[in-house]
Formats: structure tokens, C-alpha cells, sequence
């Protein structure tokens, strides 16, 4: 066992090295999109399935609550909480509808609406990107593997480089974290954060 323990965990040092040769100039894009929106006064709309789920209410708490400075709050929704949205959704118009009914209803022109799935697959996250862009949202996707199908959806998508489900998942959170250090600093301190 402790072969396999110390396997992972190489596993995972070495897609967080991936990540840093080739997502370093895609973390910046996110980051800079969401300080546009923030600074017109927008807001964030995140969705995935599954552990993404938990990914996406993690990044929302960030933004709502706080990272790691005292400042104002500031408005995100993670579209995967609302039980009763997603049963009724769910059950009346089918799985695929769960979260492109949320951004229906509450996004507007110019918010960030972002959506992980680490196969790129996942239509019920396509089908919010989709809806997000005709309503003139900026789309963002953290994905993995080949990137699926959103890849081509997302205006900005971020393909963590492994097949491996729960690595990518590592990955994603490691990003957010970033994003979220990132965005909060250059929010808060100014331009010269992000310029460095
Ligand atoms: O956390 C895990 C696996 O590590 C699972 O819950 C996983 O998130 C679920 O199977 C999801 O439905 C996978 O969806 P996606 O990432 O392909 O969009
Ligand atoms: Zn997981």
C-alpha cells in the first residue's frame, strides 16, 4: 500500500507541473476576465457535477465570503445547492436543463459564468455555457483530459493536462485557489497585483 500511496502522490506533483508549463498565461486570462467583470459591477455563476459540484460552491464561498483578505462581500452563485430548483428542473424538463434553466433565469449581460467537468462532457454543463454565451455572459471552463466537447464552448476553457479523474479534480481546486488570490489581490490592491 504504501507503494500506491507514494505513487499518487507522485501523480499528482507531477500533473501540478503540468499545469505550471501549460496553464500559467490561461490562470492569468481567468483571472483578468473576472477582474473586468467585478470592476463593471457583474457577478459569478459556477456549476459542475459530482466532486465539480463541491468545486464550484468552494469557489463561490471565496468570492462571498473572503479568500484570505478583509474586504466587502461580493456576489457569486454556485448553481448546484438549490434542491428544489434542481429536483423540479430536473424532473420536468430532464437532467440536462439543471443549471442552463439557472443561468436563464438570473444571468445577465456580462457576468462570468463558469463551469468545470473534468471530461469535458458533462451536458449539463455545455448546455449553461451555451445558454450563458447567447445571453453575452463570458464562459470559462476548467476541464480535463481532451477537453470534450466544452472545450469548444467555453470563450476561455482551462484543460488540466491528465486522464485521471481525481487528479484533475486536484487540479481545478489548485487553479481556483490561485484565481481566487489572484482576483481578491487585484480587486483589492489594484492593477499593479496583476501586472506582475
Ligand atoms: O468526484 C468524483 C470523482 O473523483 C465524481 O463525483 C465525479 O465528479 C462525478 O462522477 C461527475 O459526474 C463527473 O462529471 P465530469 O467531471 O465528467 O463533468
Ligand atoms: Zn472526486
Amino acid at each position: 500500500m504504501q507503494d500506491e500511496i507514494k505513487a499518487q502522490l507522485r501523480q499528482h506533483v507531477e500533473v501540478m507541473t503540468a499545469i505550471e508549463r501549460d496553464l500559467a498565461q490561461p490562470v492569468q486570462d481567468a483571472v483578468e476576465l473576472l477582474l473586468a467583470a467585478y470592476r463593471s459591477g457583474r457577478k459569478l455563476l459556477v456549476m459542475g457535477n459530482g466532486g465539480s459540484a463541491a468545486d464550484a460552491q468552494h469557489l463561490a464561498a471565496e468570492i462571498v465570503g473572503r479568500f484570505k483578505m478583509e474586504r466587502r462581500a461580493l456576489p457569486a452563485l454556485a448553481l448546484t445547492t438549490d434542491t428544489s430548483i434542481l429536483t423540479a428542473v430536473g424532473n420536468d424538463y430532464g437532467f440536462d436543463a439543471v443549471f442552463s434553466r439557472q443561468v436563464e433565469a438570473l444571468a445577465e449581460t456580462g457576468d462570468v459564468v463558469i463551469g468545470i467537468s473534468t471530461s469535458g462532457n458533462s451536458p449539463n454543463v455545455q448546455k449553461a455555457l451555451e445558454v450563458a454565451n447567447a445571453k453575452g455572459c463570458r464562459t470559462v471552463a476548467l476541464l480535463g483530459k481532451d477537453g470534450g466537447t466544452i472545450k469548444d464552448v467555453a470563450e476561455l476553457s482551462l484543460i488540466v493536462p491528465s486522464n485521471d479523474t481525481p487528479r484533475i479534480q486536484e487540479g481545478h481546486i489548485t487553479i481556483i485557489h490561485i484565481v481566487c488570490d489572484l482576483f481578491e489581490r487585484g480587486l483589492f490592491l489594484g492593477p499593479a497585483m496583476t501586472a506582475r
